[in-house]
């Protein structure tokens, strides 16, 4: 099915060509749970037709503000828009919102059609437009052959697609999803996540994704916020957090990622100088570091490995000499395990480059302007 058709759906609210819908505002949005904080006052833009994951551990407080935007919480204070109009105290199922969680809850005596008819049979759509729409959703969730089956004669992945159909039928305004990918296998997740954003992209739906796994947020999101406490420490698309974390939590926890110390030396612009022992580097400016104590963070693959006692070679600056205590065969890359004076870390390299051997001195090389910098906690 193309967008075109599916934007001719005969859903109860189905959009006009090319409307920019799903636009989600949260403005000042607080909620505690016996005066504890699980979501302190949150402002939050989500773009008409945009693909946004909320990312964090497990207690940051994404499923809260999901379910605040869902109108199944009410926040404590603030307001929530959706395409302009204030839904703050709107009953869920006037938001025009779909859902899909992790635990399916499909309904286990209908067929995968029944459930994806329910929501429009609600709605009295007549019989007609219902088969049609249905027939369109299956289509678009791939689950052609399947539209007589009951929920447990499918796997995980195809009742999971099954909710997203259902979700998808009444043309909602914003879909959001709960870690629903949670409950699958790894190579399923991947597979489906692959569907998800493509299903997100057919549909122009906005969507609002929670997971704990940064894998899944980088595969799916235009843009995403990392949350921590009950607070949005960083918002940004999957690589300006991954390069320019904004501090030591947010580094760590986007991926592998090796930590010197060092001193602040220098910032201009967008640039700034950092000392690490006895080198001086060009690093990223980080507008969040006040003081001079900073953490150099350097992601495995920005680690080159050159010999002790070369001249410094054109394009890199030199962070730091270790030994190389560990080498590992990973496939698409070798995992080079070195210590640097006391700080273990890892360089990946191509599988092509040469393999230094456990117990070799090396230099750990950079690009200059690619060491990111966070302060020191
Ligand atoms: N009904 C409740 N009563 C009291 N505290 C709650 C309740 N629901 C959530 N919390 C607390 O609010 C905080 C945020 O919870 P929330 O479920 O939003 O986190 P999360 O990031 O979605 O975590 P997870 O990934 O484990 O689902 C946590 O500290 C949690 O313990």
């Amino acid at each position: 099915m193309t967008l075109s058709t599916l934007r001719r759906a005969n859903g109860p609210h189905a959009a006009a060509v090319g409307e920019r819908r799903g636009e989600v505002v949260v403005s000042d949005i607080g909620l505690d749970y016996n005066g504890v904080p699980a979501l302190a006052d949150t402002d939050l833009h989500v773009h008409a037709g945009e693909f946004f994951t909320l990312l964090g551990p497990s207690g940051s407080g994404k499923t809260t503000l999901l379910r605040i935007i869902a109108g199944l919480l009410d926040p404590a204070r603030g307001t929530l828009h959706i395409d302009g109009t204030d839904v703050t105290r709107t009953p869920t199922q006037k938001r025009d919102i779909g859902f899909v969680f992790q635990n399916y809850a499909l309904f286990p005596h209908l067929t995968v059609a029944e459930n994806i008819e329910y929501g429009l049979k609600v709605r009295k759509l007549p019989a007609a437009k219902r088969a049609a729409r249905v027939a369109e959703m299956i289509e678009l969730v791939a689950l052609g052959g399947y539209a007589g089956r009951y929920p447990a004669q499918l796997s995980g992945g195809q009742q999971q697609r099954v909710a997203l159909g259902r979700a998808l039928a009444q043309n909602p305004r914003v879909l959001l999803l709960d870690e629903p990918l949670g409950a699958l296998d790894r190579g399923l997740r991947e597979e489906l996540g692959a569907e998800v954003r493509r299903i997100q992209q057919e549909s122009n739906t906005t969507a609002v994704y929670v997971t704990h796994d940064q894998e899944e947020a980088f595969i799916l999101s235009d843009r995403m916020g990392v949350m921590r406490d009950g607070r949005i420490v960083q918002l940004g698309t999957p690589e300006q957090l991954y390069r320019e974390p904004k501090d030591l939590f947010v580094a760590k926890f986007l991926g592998k990622t090796n930590l010197f110390p060092g001193r602040l030396t220098g910032r201009d612009g967008a640039s700034a100088l950092v000392r690490v022992g006895d080198h001086d580097l060009a690093a990223r400016a980080n507008p969040a570091i006040q003081g001079e104590d900073v953490v150099c963070s350097v992601r495995p693959e920005q680690l080159v490995l050159g010999a002790v006692g070369d001249p410094a070679q054109p394009g890199l600056e030199r962070l730091a000499a270790a030994t190389v205590t560990e080498v590992r065969f990973l496939g698409q890359r070798r995992s080079i395990h070195l210590d640097a004076d006391g700080i273990a870390c890892a360089a990946d390299l191509d599988p092509s480059a040469p393999v230094p051997v456990a117990g070799e001195h090396v230099s750990l090389l950079v690009r200059p302007g690619e060491v990111a910098l966070v302060a020191a906690e």
